[in-house]
């Protein structure tokens, strides 16, 4: 009877050991798992670039973090908090409940750009962003590499009291300056268009390394617009729309799903544009380290409350209808898709759009436009000169102002561009005119590229194809005849090809960070694997040139950057 009682006491006490002890094995084994998750994440930044040896990158690094980039420690600098009255505006209160909430989750977005897609913990983006060369030097600006400054006090005093307005109009360098509004020479009152205008340099349009420009821009164009009217010149349509803060965005409608493939019957200049390319064209600029796009973010805009009841404009407003769903439509005038068979429609108000902060005022910052030398014969039946002849880019060497300095593998960046985005639409580019031929060029109209995934435009690489070529001629011997690509471009493409920093992978975390990426993907996968493909055959092109020349290369990094 004892021993039976003593075996029941025992039995329970081992059982209630057995219990104790699995529940501290499972406390640990979920320890442990905590522990070993946060120690696989990797780190935030890779050096494993074949351009670089590890060690080597690392220095690098920690060099040109000491050394400050040239916006930056200009007076143009912004503080480090973005400042939040931009965002005040009239609120979309005309909006149907379900798209109130969509509208300000999407303006929500737009006050958090930094937080970009994360796998796992790991940032792809920043840590290519912090790799050597997207922080090289630059020399240190002088005051002509700026494209605009702001007045002195003293200069507005002196001129005033002068009363030539009339010739001050006339007689327009005035230093590319801007006369006080409202705010001072104080960097922090200035709107965020302002900083992006007064950042501009003959080397490029926006620092990428000033780590507010993007989210101000985001910010302010996020806000309800105050005034919109039709914007001329071009081919279709796209609006031209102002915010309190006196910034101007150019707009271009959505006008068809974002993954509709163009039509391979479709002549290039009669394919619609797309919101989604001049958004996604703008961060693969960014991407590519050219900076040569201004900031372009996407939105939803209410076409009833932000352009039908406040534009000035009859020649839009007298286009506005509703369509037998109910939906709030126009499609204003202009040469291409402006009629009733080609409206843009809201849903019933709501809209996607893309909207490019606009570049300064022509009459402060005149541009210069260039017919670009490979621009497609626009006739359906000629075929243009480069077609024809495959000694094209020997021509084209020998003229200004391709003959000398940096336009020749400036204009081979921006077939780059395009190619690894298939637009077959750039016949012209600009530049500034204040810095003449030493200046970067404006990657302006986008809205033409990731038309198709499926197909690639051998076409567009011509110009680095052509260019590929033994030409020597005994008199001229200027460095840039010989070379085809610059050296700071081949590094950054060799990297984007790395699954550490694959194209597809960067640019798809980028383009989350813009706020239409809360409605859909911005590109969708077939898009995003088509520049992955096209990068290769880019790549191809610069080694099977380097195969047979040995001039191939533009060294734009003397003394900045070894391999
Ligand atoms: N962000 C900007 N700021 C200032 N001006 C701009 C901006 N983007 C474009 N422009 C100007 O507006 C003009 C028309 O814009 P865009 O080229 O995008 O229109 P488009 O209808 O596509 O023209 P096209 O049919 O000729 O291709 C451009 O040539 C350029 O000079
Ligand atoms: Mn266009």
């Amino acid at each position: 009877m004892v021993s039976c009682n003593l075996g029941q006491s025992t039995r329970s006490i081992y059982l209630a050991l057995a219990c104790l002890s699995l529940a501290l094995h499972l406390v640990i084994a979920f320890f442990c798992l905590s522990v070993l998750q946060n120690a696989c994440v990797p780190p935030a930044s890779s050096s494993s670039s074949p351009c670089v040896p590890r060690a080597d990158a690392e220095r690098r690094q920690s060099v040109s973090h000491s050394s400050s980039s040239p916006a930056a420690s200009s007076s143009n600098k912004p503080p480090a908090s973005p400042r939040n009255e931009e965002r005040r505006g009239r609120p979309a209160n005309t909006l149907h409940h379900k798209e109130r909430g969509s509208f300000s989750e999407v303006t929500q977005k737009a006050k958090r750009p930094a937080e970009a897609q994360r796998v796992k913990g790991h940032s792809r983006l920043e840590a290519l962003f912090k790799h050597p060369l997207y922080n090289l030097p630059r020399p240190e600006p002088q005051e002509d590499d700026w494209l605009l400054r702001v007045k002195k006090d003293e200069e507005t005093r002196d001129e005033g009291s002068e009363e030539e307005e009339e010739e001050r109009g006339q007689d327009h360098d005035a230093s590319n300056s801007y006369d006080k509004v409202s705010w001072t020479s104080d960097v922090e009152t200035h709107p965020p268009w302002l900083r992006f205008h007064l950042g501009i340099s003959r080397w490029e349009l926006y620092d990428r390394k000033d780590p507010n420009l993007y989210q101000y821009i985001f910010n302010a164009l996020s806000v309800s617009t105050s005034f919109s009217v039709q914007k001329t010149g071009g081919t279709q349509l796209k609006l031209l729309m102002s915010f309190p803060n006196y910034g101007q965005a150019l707009l271009k409608p959505m006008k068809q799903s974002r993954d509709a493939e163009t039509d391979v019957n479709l002549f290039y200049f009669s394919d619609f544009e797309r919101h989604n390319a001049e958004i996604s064209a703008f961060h693969l600029d960014r991407l590519l380290g050219f900076n040569r796009i201004p900031p372009t973010v996407g939105r939803l805009i209410n076409v009833t409350t932000e352009i039908r009841e406040i534009t000035t404009d009859d020649r839009l407003s007298r286009t506005f209808f509703t369509s037998p769903a109910g939906n709030v439509c126009f499609y204003g005038q202009c040469e291409y898709y402006c009629s009733t068979e080609h409206p843009v429609c809201g849903r019933p108000h709501m809209l996607e759009v893309s909207l490019a902060t606009m570049l300064p005022d022509l009459s402060l910052a005149p541009r210069r436009s260039w017919r670009s030398p490979w621009r497609r014969s626009y006739s359906r039946t000629k075929r243009t000169q480069w077609e024809k002849d495959p000694a094209y880019c020997d021509t084209v060497k020998q003229t200004p102002p391709y003959s000398h300095g940096t336009r020749l593998v400036d204009l081979i960046d921006m077939a780059v561009l395009d190619f690894l985005m298939s637009n077959m639409d750039r016949h012209h580019y600009e530049t500034f005119e204040k810095f003449g031929n030493e200046t970067f060029l404006l990657h302006l109209d986008n809205g033409r590229a990731f038309g198709r995934h499926s197909q690639d435009e051998p076409s567009i690489l011509m110009p680095l194809k052509q260019c590929c070529r033994s030409f020597k001629v005994q008199y001229l011997d200027t460095l840039s005849l010989y070379c085809r690509i610059r050296r700071s471009t081949l590094l950054r493409l060799q990297l984007l090809s790395l699954p550490d920093f694959r194209l597809s992978d960067v640019m798809r975390e980028s383009l989350a960070q813009d706020p239409l990426a809360d409605v859909a993907p911005l590109l969708s996968e077939p898009h995003l694997s088509a520049l992955d493909r096209r990068l290769k055959k880019v790549l191809k092109v610069i080694a099977t040139c380097q195969d047979s020349h040995a001039d191939v290369i533009y060294n734009d990094l003397v003394g900045n950057y070894e391999d």
